[in-house]
Formats: C-alpha cells, sequence, structure tokens
C-alpha cells in the first residue's frame, strides 16, 4: 500500500559567483572548452529513439561569433510530428499510472543532477549557444531551473492535497487530479535555458505526455537538458522533443485531435497565431485545449522625485542591460522626474558607455551579443529612427557590429514624447528609452504610461515617499504582473516572486507556481455514499 509521502522541502538554489580561483569557474571554463571543440547534431527524441529529422538543415552557432558553429539540427518534418503524437499517446497511460511520487523522483533526481554533476555543462552550452555571461547563465540554466524541478514537485504535492472540505454525514468526497486527455504541446523560446526546460516538465509532472519545440537557437541546451532528463529515468515518450523552427510540427500537432494544451513561452504574435489556429479548430478537439502562454513585455521604471538617485540608475543599468535587454522583465521604459535626471545623468551615460561586451567565455564581460541576424538588423533599424526624429536623442550606445557577432551596444535614447513607439514596442535587447518629466507631474505621467503599452509583463517604481509607493501600487495594478518597489524589474526567484504577466504579456499562469500546474489537470469530483436510500419518496410526501 502507499504510504502519505512528503518529497523534500524546496529550497532557493544558491548562485554560484565565478569569482577568479573559485572551483566553479575552474569547472565552467573545462566545460566551455570541450563543448566548443565538439560539433554536434542535435536529433528529435521521439518515444526514447533520438533520429535525424528529415528536413532543412539548420547551423546552431555562437551569437557572439557567428562563424563558430556548435552543431546542426534538421527541421522536424510532419512525419516526425506523426511519429511523436504517436509515442506520447502509446506512453501516456503508464505515465499517467505511475505513482505520483516516482514521477516526482525523476524531477528531483533531474535537479540534483544540474546543482552537481551537469551544472556547468548546462551553464557552458547556456553561454555558448545563446551568449550568456557566466553569472546570467548560472542565475537561468542552473538556479532557475533546478528551483523549477524542485519547486513544482511542492506545488503539485498541494495540489493533490488539496481535498473537498465538507462531507455530508456518511458521504466521503474525494477529488482525482487527473492529467488532460491527450498530449501536451510546450513549445520555447530562446532566452531562457530554465524556461526551455520547465515547460515540458511542468506538464509531464501533473501525469501528461508532452512534445516539446525548443528554439533552434536554444538547441545545444536543450539537447542537453533532455540527455539529463534520460539519466534521472525520465521514460520514452514521455517527452518527445522536436528541433527545428515548428512549422511543419504545427501543422499535425495544433489541429489534431488529441492535443489537450499548449505551453508557450515566446512572442506576442506567436502566441496570437496558435491561439488563433485553436479557434479555427475548436470542434475538431475532443476536449477544449488549456492555453498557456507567457509573451512579450514593454516593461517600465518610473521614478518618484524623492528616488534615491543610486538605486535608480544602478536598476536602470542593470534591468536594462543584463543579457542584453534580451529578457521578457528588461526595462525598455523609464520615466525620471527632472530633479533626479539631473543628478544621475551624467553617471548613467559613463557607466552604460563603460559597460564591457564581447565573448563571453571572456569572463571580464558584462554583456554579450544579441542571439542573430534578425534580432541585430531590428536593432539597427530602431536605432536608425533615432536619428531622423527630432524628439528623440541619443545619449549612450547606438553602435552596432555583426562582423563577428551580433554586437549592439547597450543603448539609452531620451524622448520628449512619450507616446513615440519606443514606449510601446518591444525590441527586446538593449534599448532603453528615457522621458524626462517636470516633478509636478508625476500623477499624469503615471497615468499616461500605465496603458500606454499593450503589455502588462514587469515593472518598476523607484521612490522613497511612502504615499507614492502606494498611490503608484495601487494606479499601476493592472500594469504589471510582477511589480517592483525600489529594484530593478528582473531576476525573479521561484517560489518567491511567481513570474508572468496579463494584457499582451500571456495567461499570467505564473511559471513554478501552483497556478500553473493546475492548468495541466482536470479534476473528477467523486462522492462516494456509504448506505445509499432505499425509498425514492421525500418526508414532505407523508
Ligand atoms: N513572458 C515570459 O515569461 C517570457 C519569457 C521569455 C521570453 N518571452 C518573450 O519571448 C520573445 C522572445 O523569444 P523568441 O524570439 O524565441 O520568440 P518567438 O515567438 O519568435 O519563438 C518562440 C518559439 O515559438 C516557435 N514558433 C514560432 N512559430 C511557431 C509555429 N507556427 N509553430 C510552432 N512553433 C513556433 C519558435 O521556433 C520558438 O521555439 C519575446 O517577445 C519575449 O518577451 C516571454
Ligand atoms: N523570469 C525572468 C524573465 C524571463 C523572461 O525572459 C526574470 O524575472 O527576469
Amino acid at each position: 500500500m502507499d504510504a502519505i509521502t512528503f518529497p523534500p522541502a524546496p529550497t532557493n538554489e544558491p548562485n554560484l559567483t565565478y569569482a577568479p580561483g573559485s572551483p566553479e569557474r575552474e569547472d565552467l571554463v573545462v566545460e566551455l572548452a570541450l563543448l566548443e571543440k565538439e560539433q554536434r547534431s542535435f536529433p528529435a527524441v521521439i518515444g526514447g529513439e533520438h533520429r535525424e529529422g528529415g528536413g532543412a538543415e539548420i547551423k546552431v552557432v555562437q551569437p557572439h561569433d557567428h562563424q563558430h558553429v556548435l552543431g546542426t539540427l534538421r527541421n522536424s518534418t510532419t512525419a516526425d510530428a506523426e511519429a511523436a503524437v504517436k509515442a506520447a499517446t502509446a506512453a501516456a497511460p503508464d505515465w499517467r499510472a505511475m505513482p505520483f511520487d516516482e514521477r516526482c523522483a525523476i524531477l528531483l533526481k533531474a535537479a540534483d543532477l544540474l546543482a552537481g554533476p551537469w551544472r556547468q555543462r548546462l551553464n557552458a552550452a547556456t553561454m555558448l549557444g545563446q551568449s550568456k555571461t557566466a553569472f546570467q547563465a548560472e542565475i537561468d540554466a542552473a538556479c532557475e531551473l533546478i528551483d523549477f524541478w524542485r519547486f513544482n514537485v511542492h506545488y503539485a504535492k498541494q495540489i493533490l492535497t488539496d481535498q473537498p472540505i465538507a462531507n455530508s454525514p456518511g458521504i466521503w468526497n474525494r477529488t482525482d487530479h487527473r492529467p488532460l486527455e491527450g498530449f501536451v504541446y510546450a513549445i520555447t523560446p530562446f532566452n531562457f535555458t530554465a524556461i526551455a526546460g520547465n515547460l515540458p516538465t511542468a506538464p509531464a509532472l501533473m501525469g501528461n505526455t508532452v512534445i516539446w519545440k525548443p528554439s533552434p537557437t536554444q538547441q545545444l541546451a536543450a539537447s542537453l537538458t533532455m540527455e539529463l532528463l534520460e539519466e534521472a529515468g525520465m521514460p520514452p515518450g514521455v517527452i518527445n522533443m522536436l528541433p527545428g523552427d515548428g512549422l511543419d510540427v504545427s501543422k499535425v500537432v495544433m489541429p489534431h485531435r488529441d492535443l489537450a494544451g499548449i505551453h508557450f513561452t515566446g512572442s506576442t504574435p506567436t502566441f496570437q497565431h496558435l491561439w488563433r489556429t485553436i479557434g479555427e479548430n475548436i470542434q475538431g478537439y475532443r476536449t477544449y485545449p488549456r492555453i498557456v502562454g507567457e509573451t512579450g513585455g514593454k516593461d517600465f521604471i518610473v521614478a518618484h522625485p524623492s528616488a534615491d538617485p543610486d538605486a535608480l540608475r544602478v536598476a536602470m543599468i542593470r534591468g536594462s542591460f543584463e543579457y542584453q535587454g534580451q529578457k521578457c522583465s528588461a526595462a525598455s521604459r523609464a520615466y525620471v522626474p527632472r530633479s533626479v535626471w539631473v543628478k544621475i545623468k551624467d553617471q548613467l551615460i559613463a557607466d552604460t558607455d563603460a559597460l564591457s561586451m564581447g565573448d563571453v567565455t571572456d569572463l571580464s564581460h558584462f554583456m554579450g551579443a544579441v542571439i542573430d541576424e534578425r534580432a541585430f538588423a531590428k536593432h539597427e533599424k530602431a536605432i536608425g529612427r533615432v536619428q531622423g526624429t527630432d524628439h528623440l536623442s541619443l545619449l549612450a550606445g547606438g553602435q552596432t557590429d555583426d562582423s563577428v557577432g551580433y554586437f549592439v551596444r547597450p543603448t539609452i535614447v531620451e524622448s520628449t514624447d512619450p507616446t513615440d513607439q519606443m514606449f510601446s514596442d518591444e525590441y527586446f535587447g538593449p534599448i532603453l528609452a528615457v522621458h524626462v518629466y517636470e516633478d509636478d507631474h508625476f500623477e499624469q505621467v503615471v497615468e499616461q504610461m500605465e496603458s500606454f503599452a499593450p503589455y502588462a509583463l514587469t515593472g518598476a517604481i523607484i521612490a522613497q515617499d511612502r504615499a507614492a509607493i502606494a498611490w503608484a501600487r495601487k494606479t499601476l495594478r493592472f500594469a504589471a504582473g510582477n511589480f517592483y518597489i525600489n529594484d530593478k524589474p528582473t531576476g525573479a526567484v521561484v517560489g518567491q516572486q511567481p513570474f508572468g504577466g496579463g494584457r499582451a504579456s500571456g495567461t499570467n499562469d505564473k511559471a513554478g507556481a501552483a497556478v500553473n500546474l493546475l492548468r495541466w489537470t482536470s479534476p473528477r469530483s467523486i462522492k462516494e455514499t456509504f448506505v445509499p436510500p432505499k425509498d425514492h419518496r421525500y418526508p414532505h410526501m407523508g
């Protein structure tokens, strides 16, 4: 008989520092050298079998050194997708019948493997493939992914133990937290190894089988994550990974009768396309697919005249330029009162111009390159527009160079017009738009920016005045799913600041939290009557 058990209580994985001379730095350098030398092929994983996709070849390169090829993948075809659906369907009965504790143990083992022997391999892959610095790789590929796996086990257990609180005499009520009927399609972005690892495993933990389509530019770390999960004991067919652009995969998977949910993180247009496709196919599904998507942002920092100037300056630099601004949470618009602006402007520009950028295997850099040619071109265009626009002035950065890697200098643009597109459009890179306002216009500025952008992901208020903080917290209640007071708007920690946003930023089903895991269950209410009535007549009938 199964005992009632309690998995180990989760705590956040501590960040290692990679300071010169530290053992983690030495291990990381070794892994970087190994992975740089390898030229891998990245196969699909279908029903536990590793096999080359049948479509066009895509080279996976280092963004900061785009002639350096890390490996190649082949676009997955419709035939690959059909095989993956078959494998996910075949694996489902055994996986959902597997005791919950065993499913938990697989993810807890994966977390321990990542905290130990796999840590520097996945960090190195994330640095080389996604151009993250050692620190940015550590907080993502190591700590956040470990936290997702450990905290999800804790929250899943909470869900299973959530049972009806009332039972009429002679009756026992129970809730059966079933997995969904069908498979889940997990589609993941380039920018976070942790998100890529969480999106397929969260539904799997709840007993679902999954088709996972990672981003081609994150494929190195995605393939290693898949290997790690296999080592942790994830059975064949539970998570089926299909590399490539996903276009042919979606042709098969999106209209499939057994599509039970999509777990997506990426841009708003892609998510809206997927949602529309589900709408167009709505009559063909066995059950209504769950749609969970976390998408774009136009994240803000608003400073009040009482703001601490140094706190503001550091929040602007770190919040906007860490990982080249390629976090959905990155600050890309700031509203600063003139009295504070005059105190920080020169230092802010000097600090920004001094940020070192380059090959991330040189650990002295603050930043690497943007992810690919498309992102580079988008930034060149946005910066090019500044020169010809009267109300915009370039204060820092603006230089771009793609001769070796896709480098875009951290850029600050001042705009006298808070309705410029720089305050509404997501560029997803190192460009910060600043609007300087007169000190007595704080409330008008906040009311204007509250809904000027369509997004509502992250935002920050920097202020010392408690009444101003309280007012901003209330006025900006729906402007951000993650709201920070006197801090940068990036760096949410699992279990501490559950992450996700509303409006055009997504369905706000907080990653790494119970509300997210609930979306992958379909509860069944069970009522048992111990001594059923034997007479159909009611007492009032006499
Ligand atoms: N809110 C969040 O939690 C969060 C987190 C990370 C990134 N993001 C957002 O992600 C975006 C950047 O990531 P990106 O460039 O990888 O986004 P993207 O939308 O270009 O791609 C996301 C994923 O969707 C895939 N895709 C695109 N079309 C598809 C289709 N028809 N069928 C199947 N798959 C398809 C891509 O290959 C990739 O795997 C930004 O907008 C950023 O704000 C949001
Ligand atoms: N959760 C991350 C952002 C993820 C999106 O890219 C943060 O809070 O900075």
